[in-house]
């Protein structure tokens, strides 16, 4: 598409530059630059697939046409196009309906390649949504049968999120949503995922807010044993243990396993380093406990226990995990969040995914803390529920792998990586937040319950 042609489907670029600077996925500040502009369907509305290039980054844009913008749109508006509105596409449900016809007819526009395995279309059309709630990507919801993931961020090459699906889904893996389809073309010259297509899993129910609600239900009376709250999670957290060691040996039947050389074992330990490096230039907080965290990671060398990799989830915790009526199902399969591409796709310990896990169960169990009035009263308790629920999820993963070690250095070493990491992030998002992952890392560099009371 030429300058000019761009000039008729972008919105005037302060106009571009201001609506994305109110994005929380973006975080570019230099100018931006239209790198491509492909209109998917012409007409009114028009729909118009933007890659935008910034400070090093590529964003994705699904941006909406209209001579006049309807009342129900007005909030979706960026600007406008010589006298047309623009506006997020996502928005729209005629445009929205496009883009699932160009799977299901596997079309190419302009080298924008959608690659769909759809079931055949029922009589009535799914209307496309976005979904309403948080997140870092876009995700595009048809009826109870498929979503549709954009990612707003494009790196070159196949994202972790597609890949492990297909592996996972070629050895029939029950614990995914299965693939349906990928929009795929070239940046760099290398082919590159820039949305997902998955079947939808209906009625299912977010990990956290499930593990929360038993927190408060154990916390809000008088009990002091969590197995006779009435909102016991324990049952649950040992079936998603159970998901969690399926789904790890199946991406080893379907994408392999090494065993870490020694050359290998220095350098994951060298990671934890630097990266509690980072943190402790940014978080002050973090100073009392250096020495603790350094012989935590060393320990991991000196065990001399052989470090396995393989492909892992890499960012699952329970905003990550969604309960079917029929069992637990992983989404966002895109890689640990923190770090560039490569990063993302690197072979980890499967004991990655566990700390992970235990980590957001502590952060299920604590988040009532925060702030609360009663503090040393809810403390006690708030340990018996996580104790309880840590238990049945690690009981539910060895049940499966049982070679898997629970009290090894290594699983230690990453859970107290994780909560480095975590303690930055809050610090970033939540300050108020910080507590929890501090509090872990004290009590176990020191042994004992450290909450600030
Ligand atoms: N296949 C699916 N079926 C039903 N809901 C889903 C599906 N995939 C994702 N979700 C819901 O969408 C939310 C966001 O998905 P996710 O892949 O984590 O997107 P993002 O990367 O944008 O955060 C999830 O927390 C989950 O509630
Ligand atoms: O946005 P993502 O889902 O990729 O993950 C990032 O944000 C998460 C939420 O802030 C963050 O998770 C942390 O908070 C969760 C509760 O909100 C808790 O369950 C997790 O254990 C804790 O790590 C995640 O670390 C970050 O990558």
């Amino acid at each position: 598409m030429t300058t000019s042609e761009a000039v008729e489907v972008l919105p005037a670029p302060d106009q571009l530059e201001r609506w994305l600077r109110s994005q929380h996925w973006f975080r570019g500040r230099g100018p931006v630059t239209c790198e491509r502009a492909t209109v998917l369907r012409d007409g009114d509305p028009t729909l118009v697939h933007v890659v935008l290039a910034g400070d090093g980054r590529r964003y994705q844009l699904l941006l909406g046409l209209r001579d006049e913008l309807p009342e129900r749109l007005v909030h979706a508006r960026i600007g406008t196009a010589g006298d047309r509105a623009v506006y997020e596409a996502v928005y729209d449900p005629e445009l929205t309906a496009a883009l699932l016809d160009h799977f299901e007819e596997s079309a190419e526009v302009d080298g924008l390649r959608f690659r769909g395995a759809l079931p055949p279309r029922y009589t009535d059309a799914p209307v496309g949504r976005p979904f309403p709630g948080p997140q870092r990507n876009c995700s595009i919801v048809y009826g109870q049968r498929h979503v549709l993931k954009f990612f707003r961020v494009l790196e070159p090459g196949d994202n972790p999120e597609l890949v492990l699906h297909d592996a996972l889904h070629s050895v029939g893996d029950p614990h995914i949503a299965a693939p349906q389809g990928a929009l795929e073309s070239e940046l760099d010259g290398v082919r590159t995922t820039f949305a997902v297509l998955h079947e939808f899993v209906p009625l299912g129910a977010l990990g956290w807010p499930m593990a929360t609600a038993s927190v408060r239900d154990f916390l809000a009376g008088p009990g002091e044993d969590p197995q006779a709250a009435g909102g016991d999670f324990a049952a649950e957290a040992r079936r998603l243990g159970l998901a969690v060691a399926r789904v790890h040996a199946d991406l080893r039947d379907s994408l392999g396993e090494q065993t870490a050389g020694p050359d290998d074992e220095v350098e994951f330990v060298g990671a934890l380093h630097r990266r509690l490096d980072d943190a402790l230039a940014w978080v002050p907080a973090l100073a009392p406990f250096e020495a603790g965290l350094r012989a935590r990671y060393d320990a991991v060398l000196e065990a001399g226990e052989p470090i396995r990799l393989q492909r892992v989830h890499g960012d699952l915790h329970l905003g990550q995990v969604l309960r079917s009526p029929h069992t637990w199902v992983l989404v966002d399969f895109e890689g640990e969040p923190h770090g560039g591409a490569a990063e993302r796709v690197r072979p980890r310990p499967a004991a990655h995914d566990v700390a992970t896990a235990l980590r957001s169960l502590h952060y299920a169990a604590s988040q009532l803390l925060v702030g609360a009035d009663d503090v040393a009263g809810l403390l006690p308790r708030a340990a018996k529920w996580l104790a309880r629920n840590r238990k049945a999820f690690c009981d539910g993963y060895v049940e499966l792998s049982p070679e898997f070690r629970l009290d090894g250095a290594l699983l230690a070493a990453v859970e107290l990586d994780r909560a480095v990491l975590e303690v930055c992030h809050e610090q970033r998002f939540r300050p108020e937040w910080v507590v929890i992952p501090l509090s872990a890392i004290a009590e176990a560099v020191t042994g004992e319950p450290a909450w600030p009371v």
